[in-house]
């Protein structure tokens, strides 16, 4: 479909899957007679954390549903690599459903499995060939590479803190060596402390293993300290999308009121006092 997408050349169009791993154009979605999206376009470049942000009801959800198939729009385009994601079944193989992760709200661990059952779930459904063994190595591999102790890969959910619980479900996100990751709401419920370590693996992870995230967000925090460009859903749109700095220039009044609001200047002072230390850190050093 990339040809359908408007203001660019054949060669850019070529590019487009690996340049931005999601694209969007003229999406509407539509639930009876409420309208959620109406012709929304979006971009996501390669390696970015893009934080998606709206008020509650503005579509967060319903978009990235929509992006990974799960969601039929009443119209428009959305490309994953360069793959028309509208055109296809929720379950037809279109070559991309194993390179993206997935962490939803609250972790959605099947509570029957252990943590490493859990990681395995995706690598027997794409990977049934693999062996016991390889998968449990594998597991094991996910499990600490999100921070918790390898002792938590036969433990059940129910035996596990908030914490480790997102960190058990963004190990199994990142079970198939994904480059595209959904994280919804990553740090609701987590205290501030657990929020912002959370917050700094996603940022470590991003980097090392060259990740794209696409990580909606209700947490300002999260906003100043790992996202490098914020979407913001509004009136059925995408309104604006840009680093911080540039949403502040933005005169619409729910930007305004966000960005501006004294929770925001609360993150933000909180962001200027983690620089400075670090500032001050890497002098001393
Ligand atoms: N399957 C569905 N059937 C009917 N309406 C739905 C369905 N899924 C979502 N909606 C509606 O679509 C709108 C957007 O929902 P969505 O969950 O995407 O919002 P959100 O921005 O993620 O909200 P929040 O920040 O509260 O999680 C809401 O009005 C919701 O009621």
């Amino acid at each position: 479909m990339s040809e359908h997408i408007d203001n660019e050349t054949d060669h850019e169009a070529a590019a487009g899957g690996e340049d931005y791993p999601i694209r969007i154009r003229g999406l509407t979605n539509a639930f009876g007679d409420v309208t959620v999206h109406e012709e929304l376009d979006l971009d996501v470049r390669r390696g970015e954390i893009l934080g998606v942000v709206g008020g509650s009801g503005t579509g967060k959800s319903v978009l990235m549903r929509s992006i990974i198939g799960l969601q039929m729009p009443q119209s428009g385009e959305i490309e994953v690599f360069g793959h028309n994601i509208t055109e296809a079944e929720p379950d037809e193989e279109i070559g991309v459903r194993n390179r993206w992760g997935i962490l939803f709200q609250g972790g959605a661990l099947f509570s029957t499995l252990t943590v490493a059952e859990n990681v395995q779930v995706p690598l027997k459904q794409f990977y049934p060939e693999l062996s016991q063994k390889l998968l449990n190595e594998i597991a094991r591999y996910k499990v600490v590479l999100t921070g918790l102790p390898e002792e938590a890969a036969s433990k059940f959910p129910s035996e596990l803190s908030g914490g480790m619980k997102k960190r058990a479900g963004l190990a199994r996100a990142l079970a198939l060596d994904p480059e595209l990751l959904f994280l919804d709401e990553p740090t609701a419920g987590l205290d501030p402390i657990g929020g912002a370590k959370f917050d700094e693996l996603t940022r470590e992870l991003t980097d090392t293993l060259g990740l794209t995230v696409f990580l909606i967000t209700h947490d300002l925090d999260t906003l100043y300290a790992i996202c490098d460009r914020v979407a913001v859903l509004a009136d059925k749109k995408v309104i604006a999308v840009g680093t911080i700095p540039e949403l502040l220039e933005n005169e619409h009044p729910w930007i305004q009121e966000y960005f501006n609001g004294p929770r925001a200047r609360a993150a933000t002072a909180t962001h200027e006092r983690g620089k400075a230390l670090d500032n001050d850190a890497s002098g001393k050093a």
